[in-house]
């Protein structure tokens, strides 16, 4: 076993790479954006799937598929060979991730079709928050009706916050065992996410990748009650109400731009609207921030990762300001630094290290495919 192909169908992007497993290099990779935008020329995650394809030719073996599947509910536990059964599964899972798990199937169809006698593997989202406890994954309504609909907490972005969280480990030279370590993932979707001893233990996405922080698009965290208002007083139904709080909240609905370059240099230049939004970003995040420290009932490290996270210097230094007295400083000098790398952006000598490192979604699915392979 040498080579995975990986395939990180976002809601309109289509991320892929062919990583070689002992080396942990990237030896093709390519991004398409844009999936089914008027103009763009890609209609859907299976054309997109075939011009990845495309792109690799036919110059490298492929000895395994790992697929990005966003909801694995509480099926999947872990990376799992994609089966008729395993297929049909995702498929009844597509309700409650619409945006994410229909694109996920078209891409492992499609390439069952190209690649037909190569291994697929599924990865969850999902997988690496099975370890949540009843109390933080229960929501407080009717027990049979939630449980009669899979109605509970889940939480996305497993891969990325495993992934970081094993990072940080290595990066501090310590036990993964005893660390308590809150990762912020801040990207187009965000999530914080509280580990202790290198398992889930809280993280801020719930049934679906909705709950939880301020995003490119999604609300977040509102009062349920706002639905129920925006129906009756507004008349927008259930869709409507679907695609205001999914696709035209968050940063866009506060700004009228989902992508965080474009709110922070309006704000820049003075533009209140833009400032205002980025204080509702920055308040949520403290907000579970704070929640997750009494959670976890200590912090050894704070890790930025995604977009936002790896790349927003100011945005980093408001999340964190005030904190001292819990032992959280930033070094402005080594928060400025500009880097592709892990780093700390702590005083060495600062009780909670406070971390940067870049997310490898790809490299996490290519070493859970191996691992699968492998057994
Ligand atoms: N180099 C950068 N500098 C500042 N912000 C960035 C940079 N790259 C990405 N971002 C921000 O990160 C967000 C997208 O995050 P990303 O992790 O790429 O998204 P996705 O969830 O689609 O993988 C956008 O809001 C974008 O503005
Ligand atoms: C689960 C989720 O929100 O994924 P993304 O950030 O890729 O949209
Ligand atoms: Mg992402």
């Amino acid at each position: 076993m040498s080579t995975v192909f990986v395939l990180n169908s976002g809601s309109s992007s289509l991320k892929y790479q062919l990583i070689d497993v002992e080396t942990e290099r990237s030896l093709v990779g390519g991004m398409i954006e844009r999936i089914g935008e008027q103009g763009s020329g890609v209609a859907d995650h299976g054309e997109a799937m075939r011009h990845a394809l495309a792109d690799l030719g036919t110059a490298h073996t492929i000895d395994a598929v790992g697929h990005r599947v966003v909801h694995g509910g509480s099926v999947f536990h872990e990376a799992t060979l994609v089966t008729p059964e395993v297929d049909a599964q995702i498929d009844e899972l597509s309700a409650l991730a619409p945006l994410h798990n229909p694109a996920n199937l078209q891409g492992i169809r499609a390439a069952q079709e190209v690649l037909a006698g190569v291994p697929q593997v599924a990865v969850f989202d999902t997988a690496f928050h099975q370890t949540l406890p009843p109390a933080a994954y229960t929501y407080a309504i009717d027990r049979e009706l939630a449980a009669a609909h899979g109605v509970r907490r889940y939480g996305f972005h497993g891969t990325s916050h495993k992934y970081v969280s094993e990072q940080a480990a290595l990066f501090l030279g310590r036990p993964l065992a005893e660390l308590k370590t809150i990762v912020l993932h801040l990207g187009n979707g965000a999530s914080v996410c509280a580990v202790d001893g290198g398992r889930s233990v809280e993280t801020s996405m719930g049934l679906t990748p909705l709950e939880g922080l301020v995003m490119g698009t999604r609300s977040g965290d509102v009062d349920p009650a706002v639905l129920i208002h925006l129906h009756r007083q507004a008349g927008l139904d259930v869709d409507q109400l679907d695609v205001l709080l999914n696709r035209r909240s968050g940063l866009l609905g506060l700004t009228g731009s989902g992508d965080m370059r474009d709110v922070q240099e309006r704000a820049a230049q003075g533009d209140e609207v833009a400032d205002a939004a980025l204080a509702v970003y920055r308040h949520r995040i403290r907000r579970y921030l704070g929640a997750y420290i009494a959670h976890l009932g200590g912090l050894d490290a704070i890790v930025f990762t995604a977009g936002v996270g790896e790349n927003n210097v100011l945005l980093r230094r408001r999340v964190l300001a005030g904190l001292e007295f819990l032992g959280i400083h930033v070094d402005d000098d080594r928060n400025e630094l500009a880097s592709r790398v892990a780093r700390r952006i702590s005083p060495d000598d600062s009780p909670v290290a406070v971390l940067v490192i870049p997310t490898n979604e790809e490299l996490e699915i290519a070493r859970q495919t191996a691992a699968l392979i492998a057994q």
